[in-house]
């Protein structure tokens, strides 16, 4: 059957037909998004009423068109006659009651802000829902890549049990810098800041918070499973070093901080850390603020999404587009059924890369190897480059695949040992 392509045209006499926008955050993204707005005027049916800031005198810019009211009052836009309140402000507090009361008030909302939806998105889509008004939330995840439309609408037709990617710019930009020029990781942050990358607090992103809450988003859009984002295990980023990529490239292999959840039965394997990628992987392709997602399908097998994932412009086309869709949609249903409750685990059987920073003696290795043997881990190779001081000596063993829990437990027994200058760092190495 052929499938039909909807051309939505504006009318010659489009100001009849507007759609009364106001933004809420003048940042990266809210100022790219009027920046957008102001550049596509008269091609799109979206009249910009009110930017809403914090102090907002210092944020006013000569761009926007003087029709547009700069308010520090955020009532003002609750008694306007914008119909979209777009939230830019990001984290929970005070977006969550301002989403909420503009709900409460008949606007649509649309949003960038994944920790709102992945804490109160149920909610907020119930409320939504309810009151017949839209919720976009596509900026939510991977920047300008459309995944949530994807998963939600051009995949649909699958029964999805896995999502799996790079979801944060910030993180994947620091780890490419490192890897590709020797940029310490302080510096590498820094441009990721000056880029309009990185979230207001970067511990977010290089903690792993940032994509948990994504992952969080996506297991609900894609896999209909309701988890919570303090059930996802988390873990940073800033514990790689520029050795660790020397080993990684001697194994085949970049490193990455890699999302993923999967079901299995009941349960949902959901982590957020950095890993060992194979290059012959897509996702070892990914370089800078890119984002790059896999989906994998029952019935339609892997699908592959990439793109800039972080950053003001990409970011503003999503919420633009989630306009868009408010302006050609009547609102639906955002879930074809509630998602169901999943028990969370980050117990994944996977291949791993630890690295040992020890003060060099005889019988280290067989120390070693005994409480992992004790633990039932095998290990698969060890790696050590030649000149580096006896002091102070990283070498790195890869195990074969063992349960993740058997083998913290095992590092934990193992970090007890005497001669370690550092505390083990333990990578996943994906399949
Ligand atoms: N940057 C990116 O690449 C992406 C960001 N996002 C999300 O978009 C949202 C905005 O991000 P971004 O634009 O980067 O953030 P910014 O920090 O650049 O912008 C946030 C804006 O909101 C204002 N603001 C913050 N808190 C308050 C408050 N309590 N009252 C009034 N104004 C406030 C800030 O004012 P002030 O200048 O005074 O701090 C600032 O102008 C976040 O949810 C983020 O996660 C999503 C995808 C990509
Ligand atoms: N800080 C985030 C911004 C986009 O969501 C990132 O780096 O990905």
């Amino acid at each position: 059957m052929a499938s039909t392509l909807k051309v939505t045209r504006l009318p010659e006499n489009a100001s009849a037909k507007v759609c009364k926008v106001a933004l809420v955050g003048f940042g990266t993204v809210g100022s790219s998004v009027a920046r957008l707005l102001a550049s596509r005027n008269g091609e799109l049916p979206f009249q910009l009423t009110h930017v809403y800031n914090r102090d907002v005198a210092r944020k006013k810019v000569d761009w926007v068109s003087s029709d547009v009211q700069w308010t520090d009052t955020f009532d003002d836009l609750i008694k306007s006659d914008a119909e979209v309140i777009v939230e830019l402000v990001g984290g929970l507090d005070p977006a969550y009651q301002w989403v909420k009361s503009a709900l409460l008030a008949g606007k649509a909302i649309v949003t960038a802000n994944k920790q709102l939806i992945a804490h109160h998105g149920s909610e907020l889509f119930a409320l939504a829902r309810e009151r017949d008004l839209h919720l976009g939330f596509g900026a939510c995840v991977a920047g300008g890549v459309p995944v949530i439309a994807a998963l939600q609408d051009g995949l649909a037709g699958d029964r999805l049990h896995k999502v799996r990617g790079i979801l944060n710019g910030t993180c994947n930009y620091i780890l490419t810098r490192i890897e590709q020029s020797g940029a310490s990781f302080a510096d590498a942050l820094v441009e990721a800041q000056k880029a309009g990358l990185a979230e207001a607090d970067p511990t977010d992103d290089i903690e792993g918070y940032d994509a948990r809450a994504k992952l969080v988003i996506l297991s609900r859009v894609g896999l209909n499973a309701d988890v919570r984002a303090d059930e996802v295990q988390c873990r940073a980023i800033s514990g790689v070093q520029q050795i660790d990529f020397d080993y990684a490239h001697q194994l085949g292999c970049t490193i990455r901080q890699i999302s993923r959840a999967e079901k299995h039965g009941n349960k949902l394997y959901a982590s957020v850390e950095p890993a060992l990628v194979p290059q012959t992987e897509p996702l070892a392709r990914v370089a800078g603020s890119q984002n790059l997602l896999v989906s994998t399908g029952e019935f339609g097998g892997e699908t592959v999404f990439a793109g800039f994932g972080a950053g003001g412009n990409p970011t503003a086309v999503a919420v633009v587009s989630d306009l868009l869709h408010i302006a050609r949609h009547k609102p639906r249903e955002y879930d074809a059924a509630d998602p169901a409750r999943f028990a969370v685990s980050n117990d994944f059987e996977t291949p791993h890369y630890v690295r040992f920073v020890i003060q060099d003696k005889p019988g280290i290795i067989a120390a070693i190897a005994n409480v992992l043997s004790k633990n039932g881990i095998n290990i698969d190779s060890v790696l050590q480059k030649p000149g580096c001081p006896k002091t102070e000596l990283p070498f790195v063993m890869t195990l074969e695949t063992c349960s993740a829990a058997k083998l913290d437990n095992a590092l934990a027994e193992i970090a007890k040992l005497d001669f370690h200058k550092q505390a083990p760092f333990c990578m996943p190495i994906l399949k």
